[in-house]
């Protein structure tokens, strides 16, 4: 069995590769960082370090690496004769993957199961964005790759922090993980994947992830950025963040229960094992991580905006949601092009403009005014302090 994961980093190497090689699979490993491909084909094996409660150390061999920029033609072989394809590369790359992955499935020969493909993103429904990326494909002209592939949807989570320089292809992650994958496009036929969940029905879960723990992670990291702190634990160790954090998660609960009808004693149990992850200080993230790519994170459908919008049309004001809103917009890293680019719109556009790009939100929308609120403040904050 052979899978081919694109993007050889933290949760690439820490998780969904460390799964897919203990179900069994060969992986071939596709990046575009040259020097990780280069260490990766010239290893045998590299260790996954599992910090926390019941610390572990697994080993991850039988992968080959591949350059997805300078070695295409061996890549395309390689998705040809796979059994899966999986990606962690972030949302926004998904359509630099996406011709090699349909150049990969039209090669594929007659008769072949049908290629499993799902994205592990941070996203909802990452897989459907990679699906329609290849469907856009010359390659796919006239549903040429539709009994070729499967696209399945799937959430994933583990935190894996950004690595030490120092550690070679090691890779230091927590002892939680979990991925659900949707069952539905296997029609009887999906993976063996110990670990894995397959689920029916998979926007409960996607949602309660991404507004649990991404949205709950990233109060804690913009929070934590104004507070001047550098480590997750740290913020989540400072009691005006975590109760911010508390406040915040206390919301997206709201929305989540009424939702998608969990109930309340296990949603605030879910709750409870997250906060308890984020305070891990065996791991060591880093705010700045976490925070990472503010204008993905302040899209309409992530883990800010969405659930916010949602609470708001329920006639809901998500005040908590709002303050990270704020501290979302004051995360200026200058290592982090995303808080740049977003520096450079709340400097040159109106509230209301900078409001609607920013936010994905329409002006008429029950969310907008507060949210254009907070940008007009931070705009002046920003007039005063250069001023
Ligand atoms: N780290 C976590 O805790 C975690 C957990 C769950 C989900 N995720 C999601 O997984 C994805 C990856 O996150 P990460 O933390 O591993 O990031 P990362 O930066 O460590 O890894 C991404 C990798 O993708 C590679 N890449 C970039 N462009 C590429 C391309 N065109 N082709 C092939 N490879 C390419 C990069 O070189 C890098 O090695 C994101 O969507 C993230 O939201 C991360
Ligand atoms: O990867 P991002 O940038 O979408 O979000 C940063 C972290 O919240 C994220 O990587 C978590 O560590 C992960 O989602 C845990 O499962």
């Amino acid at each position: 069995m052979k899978a081919v994961h694109f993007g050889a980093g933290n949760i690439g190497r820490g998780f969904v590769g460390l799964l897919l090689h203990n179900a069994g699979y060969e992986v071939v490993f596709a990046d575009v960082a040259e020097g990780l491909i280069a260490q990766l084909a010239a290893a045998d094996s590299y260790a996954v370090h599992e910090v926390g409660e019941n610390p572990a150390v697994q080993t991850v061999d039988n992968f080959r690496a591949l350059n997805s920029n300078t070695q295409e033609t061996e890549l395309i072989k390689e998705i040809a004769t796979a059994d899966i394809v999986t990606t962690a590369v972030g949302p926004h790359i998904l359509k630099f993957v996406a011709p090699v992955i349909a150049r990969g499935i039209a090669a594929r020969e007659p008769g072949l199961a049908p290629l499993q493909v799902m994205a592990c993103e941070n996203a909802i429904n990452a897989t459907d964005i990679l699906a329609r990326e290849v469907g856009s494909r010359p390659e796919a002209a006239g549903g040429a790759l539709e009994d070729k592939a499967i696209f399945a949807n799937t959430a994933v989570d583990r935190i894996v922090p950004n690595q030490d320089a120092g550690q070679g292809l090691d890779v230091t992650v927590e002892t939680f993980f979990e991925w659900v994958i949707d069952r539905t496009p296997f029609a009887g036929s999906e993976p063996k994947i110990p670990g894995a969940t397959f689920v029916d029905e998979l926007a409960p879960y996607i949602e309660r992830k991404l507004f649990t723990v991404n949205t709950g992670h990233a109060s804690a990291a913009y929070f934590g950025f104004e507070a001047g702190l550098e480590k997750i634990s740290d913020a989540m160790a400072d009691q005006d963040v975590a109760e911010d954090v508390r406040a915040v998660l206390e919301e997206t609960k709201q929305l989540l229960v009424s939702k998608h009808g969990f109930s309340s004693e296990e949603q605030e149990a879910y709750v409870q094992k997250i906060l308890a992850r984020f305070t891990n200080p065996h791991l060591p993230d880093t705010v700045n991580r976490v925070g990472r790519a503010p204008l993905r994170k302040l899209s309409r459908h992530e883990r800010f905006i969405g659930p916010a919008a949602e609470l708001a049309e329920r006639g809901v004001v998500p005040e908590a949601l709002l303050g990270a809103i704020a501290a979302a917009l004051r995360f200026n890293d200058p290592a982090d092009a995303e808080a740049t680019e977003l520096a450079g719109i709340l400097a040159s556009e109106t509230a209301a403009d900078a409001t609607a790009r920013i936010t994905g939100l329409e002006p008429g929308h029950p969310l907008f005014n507060a949210v254009s609120t907070l940008v007009e403040e931070r705009q002046a904050e920003v007039a005063t302090a250069s001023a």
